[in-house]
């Protein structure tokens, strides 16, 4: 920790400014100058031995990256011993001012542990980044990671860093902020956060520089900065929401559901505009069957309102909380009782993250005690948990999915969808001008009066949980033009892993996206497509691979069976979710320079679970 670590830096209580520099000290375990002086005189005769042009021209290239980097430590050394005037004279030969170490640190990290502000300020102008976290680690675990002997990387973090700093400590993502505020230095440190430092970057064990500051000056001036940052952070999320708003951002993950999009992106709107009752959070019930994207368009929201998804974002899977005895597990168990020490799976979360989106999965398989809790949640926007602790959480937005009602939806929206293609086709028919083969359909609010809520009723037995929903979202089945781009998210999915793991460009027709569309079951949703394209499609890439038929690099086509094409005809005339009997094979080819296809022979039978592609 912070504490343990803090004295490790000598000398800092002392507030005095280090004295000249040091004399260098030689290790025999650094290389002398000596001895790349002695390269660079060998190189040219070994080009007089005979080497061809080509390799002059590399010695060359190896030559100016050698400069390059003997400038940058030139940099790094003036930025250490404060030679403001060196500092500036190889900047403006143009090296690289987020240069680093080889050992990790930057340039404004040298002199910012050095206490000097002038070179920190000339830095800063020149556009060094305040922001780089230092990769150097401990002395050991760098040592390690480099494979130089941990003597000599001591040495070097003493003799090019800073001699005051405990080597057992880790210092990976540490900033010039983290640096200056070790060494204690408040002009400094005034300096960076004017130039943009961030004060609440964490280092990698997770502390941001006040964490290592002294009471003080110094501690008020990185508080005061923090609030200011935070502020600022706020408003430039706020601002990219707004340029960049959460439907758009739903609409490239989740396909179809536009209504459920625009319901849930509309009240987030709401909330963030200020226009909503502040004193509950948002409750949304998610309706509908399995695998549309209820937990896709959950989870999406929660990574667009918060930064650590992992924190921000919380699923319970309510059928865990079906007995009365349950609850504890939920909200913990007061003291005296078993597990009381755990707390519980909601409130231990919940206090990590307060305002996170909360995801209870098929709440209607929760025990009524728990639905009781919930109301109490909703209604008074606390928790309060098994020791008595008591949790804001007003701005939390919980989703609850349930799947009641998910098979009435699902009949509902296909009829809809099947009265506005018959629409369609009749002014087809008349030949009139507005034709539109829309697919887009909407839910009558008579369904969702005489058919959902009913339904809903009998499954919470109480009106008030209902009365505390905001919207209720419903998810609808995909049509066809959906499961199409569903298909082909997939098989794109498939086909850039072909192209890496090896090297096979992969191309499918129009039909081969129709046959797999058709594997769609209502049930399973998308699910059932991406288990299509397994079955039909990767299933034959791993034999074929397995077979030794796919050249490295070469191009595959995905194509519907000549023999079976006429099956295609007939699919259109069925009723929508009848699966046909038989559907047409899909085969592999090889297309060759002249793009002509050479279909693959592969062996069957295909034994899925012995298959490696990859
Ligand atoms: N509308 C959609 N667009 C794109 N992908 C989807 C869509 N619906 C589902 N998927 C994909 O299918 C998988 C399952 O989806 P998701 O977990 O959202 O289902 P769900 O509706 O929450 O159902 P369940 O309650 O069974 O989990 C995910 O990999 C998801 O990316």
């Amino acid at each position: 920790g912070p504490v343990s670590f803090r004295p490790g830096y000598e000398g800092a209580s002392a507030g005095a400014r280090p004295g000249p520099p040091r004399q260098r000290r030689r290790s025999g375990l650094r290389p002398r100058e000596g001895e790349t002086e002695e390269r660079r005189q060998r190189s040219p005769g070994t080009a007089e031995a005979g080497l061809s042009v080509l390799l002059a021209a590399l010695g060359l290239a190896h030559c100016s990256s050698k400069g390059r980097a003997s400038k940058e430590a030139a940099l790094l050394e003036a930025a250490r011993t404060n030679n403001i005037q060196e500092v500036s004279r190889l900047l403006s030969e143009g090296v690289d001012v987020n240069s680093r170490h080889k050992l990790g640190w930057t340039v404004l990290m040298v002199a910012a542990i050095n206490r000097n502000q002038s070179v920190v300020k000339a830095l800063l102008i020149a556009g060094a980044d305040p922001n780089l976290g230092d990769e150097f680690s401990s002395v050991f675990d760098t040592a390690k990671e480099k494979a130089i002997h941990s003597l000599e990387v001591l040495v070097t973090r003493e003799d090019d860093f800073s001699s005051r700093l405990n080597n057992r400590a880790s210092f990976r993502g540490c900033t010039a902020l983290h640096y200056a505020v070790l060494s204690d230095d408040y002009r400094t440190i005034k300096e960076l956060l004017d130039g943009g430092a961030n004060p609440l970057q964490m280092n990698e064990m997770g502390h941001t520089p006040v964490d290592y500051a002294r009471e003080g000056e110094v501690k008020k001036l990185l508080k005061v900065c923090e609030e200011k940052f935070l502020e600022e952070e706020k408003r430039r999320a706020l601002e990219e929401r707004r340029r960049f708003p959460l439907e758009q951002r739903l609409k490239e993950h989740i396909i179809g559901q536009e209504s459920a999009i625009a319901t849930v992106g509309a009240a987030i709107r709401r909330k963030e505009n200020g226009w909503y009752d502040e004193e509950h959070p948002l409750v949304f019930l998610f309706l509908g069957s399995s695998g549309i994207g209820k937990t896709e368009l959950a989870k999406q929201t929660a990574k667009y309102l918060h930064k650590d998804i992992k924190k921000g974002f919380i699923r319970l899977d309510m059928s865990e909380f079906q007995e009365k005895h349950e609850v504890a597990k939920f909200i913990g168990s007061p003291p005296g009782y078993v597990g009381h020490e755990e707390g519980g799976q909601l409130t231990k979360k919940l206090k990590q993250c307060p305002n996170a989106v909360v995801l209870f999965d098929e709440v209607d398989k929760a025990h009524p005690d728990v639905l009781t809790i919930m109301l109490q949640l909703f209604d008074e926007g606390r928790l309060t948990d098994g020791k008595g602790k008591t949790i804001e959480c007003k701005d939390a937005i919980f989703i609850m999915t349930c799947n009641a009602a998910s098979d009435e939806i699902a009949q509902h929206a296909i009829q809809l969808r099947q009265e506005a293609q018959e629409m369609s086709r009749k002014r087809l028919a008349e030949n009139l001008d507005d034709v539109q083969i829309n697919e887009k359909i909407t839910i009558s609010r008579h369904f969702k009066e005489n058919v959902i809520r009913p339904i809903l009723k009998a499954h919470f037995r109480r009106d008030e949980f209902l009365g505390r929903i905001n919207e209720i979202v419903y998810f609808l089945p995909f049509c066809h033009s959906e499961l199409i781009q569903l298909v082909n998210k997939e098989l794109n999915f498939w086909a850039k892993k072909a192209k890496q793991r090896h090297n096979i460009t992969l191309m499918w027709d129009r039909e081969v996206m129709d046959v797999l569309a058709d594997g769609y079951n209502l049930h399973y949703g998308a699910r059932s497509i991406k288990h299509e394209v397994e079955r039909r499609v990767v299933n034959q890439l791993a034999a074929a691979y397995e077979q030794n038929l796919l050249p490295w690099g070469c191009t595959l086509r995905i194509a519907v069976d000549d023999s079976d094409k006429n099956l295609l005809k007939t699919k259109d005339n069925l009723p929508l979710g009848l699966e046909s009997k038989k559907a047409p094979t899909l085969r592999l080819e090889i297309v060759d320079k002249d793009s002509k296809g050479r279909k693959l022979n592969i062996q069957t039978p295909l034994q899925p679970e012995n298959l490696s592609f990859f």
